[in-house]
């Protein structure tokens, strides 16, 4: 069976989107997102989109990390959505609620409402998580904030100096989270502007993370080293988020296409 996919993108977190609106997508299994998401034997990206109906929503969001497994949330898929639907719309995800549309340059994307508190992170083990009474390498103390998704948020002098590419899959494995867990480390690079790096749970470190930026930016106002908007500098360039305590969280930034294909179901399945 033939498939036809669109190869998307923002900031340069890419994504391989099946829209089974309009076609019919067989059950969709680990193996076969991996698959898809292989970039040496299959298209290639961080993440898998899968667009079908919803009963509450225009339509439903699934998403697959490049390792197969289906999470719940994903920033610049949400604009790279946005920018293929071309309309307002309500959207369906496991992670809540989102609303999108199309902006001057991009989209902008309601994310819906962050909480704060490890309660919404499973923990493995009782922890005092007034103060994480664990470091890992120079990083401590994390912030947790779940926009959808879990998030680790650590703030740093200088988050270059930090090599996430070795403490990023230690800390997204460490026991302590039984649903592994994304990794944000940020430094203030002037008022209301932060940079940072994210190791994303499942796919690694990309170029951007839409909801590592929105949950950065909001634990970045909570703790009053920045006030919204926030511009949020990523390796793949920015986004702008914009959250009052209490409100849900506007992302704003670009979303690409980059081509259209198809391919043989079979190969993946
Ligand atoms: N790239 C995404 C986040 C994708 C999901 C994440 N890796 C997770 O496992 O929760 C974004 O732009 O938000």
């Amino acid at each position: 069976m033939r498939v036809s996919f669109i190869k998307m993108h923002g900031l340069g977190n890419d994504f391989v989107v099946l829209d089974a609106r309009n076609q019919p997508i067989p059950e969709i299994s680990g193996k076969i997102a991996a698959g898809i998401a292989d970039r040496r034997e299959g298209i290639g990206c961080d993440q898998l989109i899968v667009l079908g109906q919803s009963e509450s929503a225009a339509f439903r969001m699934r998403i697959f990390n490049s390792d197969g497994g289906e999470v719940e949330a994903c920033g610049n898929a949400s604009r790279a959505v946005a920018l293929l639907h071309g309309e307002p719309a309500e959207v369906e995800t496991a992670g809540g609620m989102i609303s999108l549309e199309l902006a001057s340059g991009g989209a902008s994307v309601d994310m819906g409402a962050p909480r704060f508190d490890w309660d919404d992170i499973p923990l493995a083990y009782a922890v005092d998580t007034s103060a994480m009474p664990v470091a890992w390498d120079g990083l401590e103390n994390p912030m947790a904030v779940n926009v959808g998704n879990p998030h680790a948020v650590f703030f740093v002098d200088d988050a270059d100096a930090i090599d996430l590419a070795t403490l990023g899959p230690v800390i997204e494995n460490d026991p302590l989270f039984p649903q592994r867990i994304n990794v944000n480390v940020a430094s203030s690079i002037a008022d209301n502007h932060l940079k940072l790096s994210v190791w994303e749970r499942g796919a690694g470190l990309t170029r951007a993370c839409g909801t590592g930026a929105c949950a950065t930016a909001v634990a970045a106002i909570r703790k009053g080293i920045a006030k919204s908007p926030v511009t949020v500098t990523l390796p793949g360039g920015d986004l702008t988020i914009s959250w009052e305590q209490g409100g849900t969280i506007r992302m704003t930034g670009p979303a690409t296409e980059a081509f259209r294909g198809s391919f043989e179901w079979d190969d993946f399945a």
